[in-house]
């Protein structure tokens, strides 16, 4: 279809130009002849169509080839007409009547009866008219040189006929008008359709050309313009020197090639206008049903063609046109059916986001109790320790605030035959013999407890241990030792000359431990310790860690022992 409208310009007219040019004598042209044998041709072809329909016994008053008076007389019965119109269209002429003396030929130029003029003619051109079929008039057929338009008429519906015969897709076309599909509406009746007679003159204007170069149906068209065509190139070659042909053939062949690229331009703007329109009504309302976008496209479609009655317009492929409509539907269905989906997964992620949100503030809240009652437990468990330290605190003081150790020195290994003055050694209690002048006698003595000369740096510490702990309670505790020079002081305090691990005395084991407790409670309590050490000697005190090198006494009168008391 598309390849027809862009070669169905006049090539007659393209021809006449280019012979303008070359000075021919083409205003002596005999149009009228061209006019007849254009006419003769359509004429032919509508008459064989006739007795093709209704057969060769039934149109033995129409010749194949009829002259335009035999085709008026063969007609003008309107037997043959109504006959074939029903044969198109199966009851479109209720009553047909048929002549009444058949055998006998109805002399030339005898009018028929009143009746069968009437009843046939008549009934012909109601139901041509009613189906849409250009038309005639009665008298058409009553007086000659009027057969033109017949022959239109009888055209249209072979055109029809053959349309039907291919199926009835689509929409049926005739001389540029669309013929619905169902009905055959009046709106499309055109009376005056005179085929090809203006095709020598040539207008500038796009549609009035291809109105009147389409006043007859495509096929009727182009063989008369080859017929045309065919008279033009002999009339101008008849008179042209042998050396002129190349020339004149030349410059026809490059206008025809001219027109025939200016029209496929326009057919493809045509074509790309047309889906374009149809795009911006879907894109500004992509969501509306796709039957009203579609019944829009279909509108503005017909509207278009019936206002602008441009030929190219009814040349837009309907086949194509639909198989766009339906691959936009489809784009447009898949669109749909991707946004449902979206819809649904943000439906789905949006209730997941809830759920979660929820259960965030259960476990949050659940979360809040549990550090409540975290909090209460350490609160209680402070109380708890609190009351703990106060007891164990009261437990030292049970033992007694002065405690008093003995602890008995072994022998040094030089005097290891030595016999020792202790004679027992008894829950706290250290028995001494004592020589005096009656005899060998014994004195015990009482202690908070005894080390026997066995025991180690560990056994006394053990003892002294519970009063550390006092002390990072806030308890002032004394510790030191009293005896006799080479008894073991140094060494219960400090250790031996070589000290190790398991031979540190007091002072190292009791600062250990001291600095061990304040690093486990330092997330709760914080501890400044101070150290002095003073020397008493020979009644003098001597501050053993002054800085300055002085080497300064005090005197013991004004030295004060306070002993740990519970404050
Ligand atoms: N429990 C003991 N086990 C083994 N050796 C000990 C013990 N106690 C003391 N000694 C030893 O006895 C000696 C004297 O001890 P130490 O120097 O401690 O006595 P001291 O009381 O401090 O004397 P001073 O008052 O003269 O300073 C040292 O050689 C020490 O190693």
């Amino acid at each position: 279809m598309a390849g027809e409208g862009a070669l169905s310009f006049s090539v007659a007219s393209v021809v006449e130009d280019v012979l303008q040019q070359h000075g021919t004598r083409l205003r002596d042209l005999d149009l009228e002849s061209r006019k007849a044998e254009e006419a003769a041709t359509r004429r032919y072809e509508a008459a064989g169509w006739l007795r093709k329909m209704i057969g060769v016994v039934a149109a033995k008053d129409l010749p194949a080839e009829p002259s335009e008076e035999e085709f008026r007389l063969g007609l003008r019965s309107g037997i043959i007409l109504c006959n074939v119109l029903n044969k198109v269209q199966s009851g479109a002429v209720p009553k047909v009547v048929e002549s009444p003396c058949d055998a006998v030929p109805i002399p030339d130029g005898a009018a028929l009866s009143a009746f069968q003029y009437f009843e046939n003619v008549r009934n012909f051109l109601v139901a041509v008219q009613e189906m849409g079929f250009p038309t005639f008039e009665a008298s058409d057929l009553e007086q000659g040189g009027k057969s033109a338009r017949v022959v239109n008429c009888v055209l249209a519906i072979k055109s029809y006929s053959e349309w039907k015969q291919t199926g009835g897709n689509g929409v049926w076309k005739f001389g540029g008008n669309i013929k619905p599909t169902t009905t055959l509406g009046k709106s499309f009746v055109r009376k005056n359709s005179e085929p090809f007679s203006n095709s020598l003159s040539r207008t500038s204007s796009m549609n009035e050309k291809s109105l009147n170069s389409h006043s007859s149906d495509l096929e009727s068209n182009k063989m008369s313009n080859s017929g045309s065509l065919g008279m033009l190139v002999r009339a101008v070659l008849l008179d042209k020197k042998p050396e002129e042909v190349t020339t004149v053939v030349e410059s026809v062949l490059s206008k025809v090639m001219e027109e025939f690229e200016h029209r496929m331009a326009n057919q493809y703007e045509q074509m790309k206008t047309t889906p374009r329109d149809m795009a911006a009504s879907h894109g500004n309302k992509s969501m509306l049903k796709f039957s009203s976008v579609e019944k829009k496209a279909e509108d503005k479609h017909v509207k278009a063609t019936k206002q602008e009655g441009s030929f190219h317009r009814n040349y837009i492929p309907d086949e194509e046109l639909k198989n766009r409509i339906l691959k936009q539907k489809t784009i447009f269905d898949q669109q749909h059916m991707d946004i449902q989906e979206l819809k649904h997964t943000l439906h789905t992620t949006k209730a997941g986001m809830q759920f979660m949100q929820m259960k965030f503030h259960e476990e949050f809240n659940n979360l809040g109790m549990h550090v409540h009652g975290l909090a209460q437990a350490a609160s209680g468990y402070h109380r708890v320790l609190e009351e703990n330290r106060k007891l164990y605190n009261q437990v030292q003081d049970l033992k007694g605030s002065i405690r008093v150790y003995c602890r008995v020195r072994p022998f040094l290994s030089a005097k290891s035959n030595y016999l020792s003055s202790v004679d027992h050694v008894e829950e706290g209690i250290i028995t001494i013999n004592t020589p005096s002048k009656y005899g060998k006698g014994q004195r015990s003595f009482n202690f908070n407890k005894v080390f026997e000369p066995s025991a180690t740096q560990g056994d006394v510490f053990s003892d002294m241990q519970p009063l550390i702990r006092s002390v990072l309670d806030g308890y002032n505790v004394c510790i030191f030792a009293y005896g006799q020079t080479g008894s073991g002081k140094t060494f219960t305090m400090s250790g031996p000359r070589e000290i190790t691990e398991k031979s540190q005395g007091v002072n190292y084991r009791a600062l250990r431990d001291l600095f061990f407790l304040a690093e486990q409670r330092k997330d709760t309590l914080r501890y400044d310790v101070a150290v002095q050490m003073l020397e008493i000697y020979n009644e003098q005190v001597r501050d053993l860690l002054v800085t300055d090198g002085s080497n300064r006494r005090y005197p013991l009168a004004i030295f004060f022992i306070f002993l740990p008391h519970n404050l």
